[in-house]
């Protein structure tokens, strides 16, 4: 069974059709990324599917559940996690400290428990701590761990922005150009990391971004989209050999 669907969906502003009857699904453990030119539609795709946007029509599920009806803090809690275009983090906090923050919803005690750190409040916070330990493993953030995000590397606040969507133990992972301004080395790091994510945590990801070379390399499928619309959806060979694709967006370099 499909993990989501995204079914004719339409979403417009002022008359400006910024999602214009895109239909797909996202299977369990696999990797979707949706390209196309600057205004095809792919954030706003993304605003739908976390409740940002509510569609004209359309139906969108998740786990089963209907989400155009979900506000975007029931999504998120629903196991749906989202990094962002920019680096959302808060910059005076460690490292440690924002990957526990990606947290609390996990959290289901009150405040006064919590302050005389007793019963459930005190092994919430050891079983998060254990959580977010693993994750710095995970992704290699060990030498930073005490560092404010502030003064880390662009490549690895990126990192850090993951991990805390990862600590919140998502069901699907959305990745709004997680590479964008990168050098190379971080760019192939990153690539690493969203791999190991699919192939040893099994946690299915939407990807968006612009790097053709990743897309290509890291979906198992691809939504290609211009103006709104959708100009083709499958394999990356597939799509990539497609004459509508070539046409409306490789411009010819495939
Ligand atoms: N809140 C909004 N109000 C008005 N128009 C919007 C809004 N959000 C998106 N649009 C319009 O919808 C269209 C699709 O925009 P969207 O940001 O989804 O494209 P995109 O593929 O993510 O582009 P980019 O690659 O530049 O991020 C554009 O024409 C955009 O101007």
């Amino acid at each position: 069974m499909a993990l989501l669907t995204f079914g004719d969906v339409h979403l417009s502003f002022a008359g400006v059709k910024a999602v214009d009857g895109v239909s797909f699904e996202v299977r369990q453990a696999e990797l979707l990324a949706i390209i196309g030119p600057n205004g095809a539609g792919k954030t706003s795709i993304f605003n739908v599917l976390s409740g940002v946007y509510r569609p004209q029509s359309g139906r969108v599920t998740f786990l089963g559940e209907d989400l155009l009806a979900r506000r975007p803090h029931e999504i998120a809690a629903m196991g749906m996690a989202r990094t962002f275009q920019n680096v959302e983090l808060f910059h005076n906090l460690t490292v440690l400290d924002n990957l526990m923050l990606g947290r609390h919803h996990h959290f289901r005690y009150g405040a006064l428990p919590a302050l005389l750190w007793y019963g459930r409040a005190r092994r919430a916070e050891l079983a998060a701590r254990a959580k977010v330990e693993d994750i710095i493993d995970f992704l290699e953030l060990e030498p930073w761990r005490r560092h404010p995000v502030r003064l880390l590397p662009y490549g690895v606040q990126k990192r850090v922005e993951l991990g805390r969507a990862l600590a919140m133990e998502p069901k699907l992972l959305l990745l709004d150009e997680p590479v964008a301004g990168m050098n190379l080395e971080e760019t192939e790091d990153m690539a690493r990391f969203v791999m190991d994510i699919r192939d040893e945590l099994g946690i299915p990801v939407v990807l968006v971004d612009h790097d053709m070379a990743l897309v290509m390399d890291l979906a198992d499928r691809v939504l290609v989209l211009d103006f709104g619309r959708q100009v083709a959806l499958g394999a990356p060979a597939e799509v990539q050999r497609d004459p509508a694709v070539i046409e409306a967006y490789l411009g010819g370099t495939a």
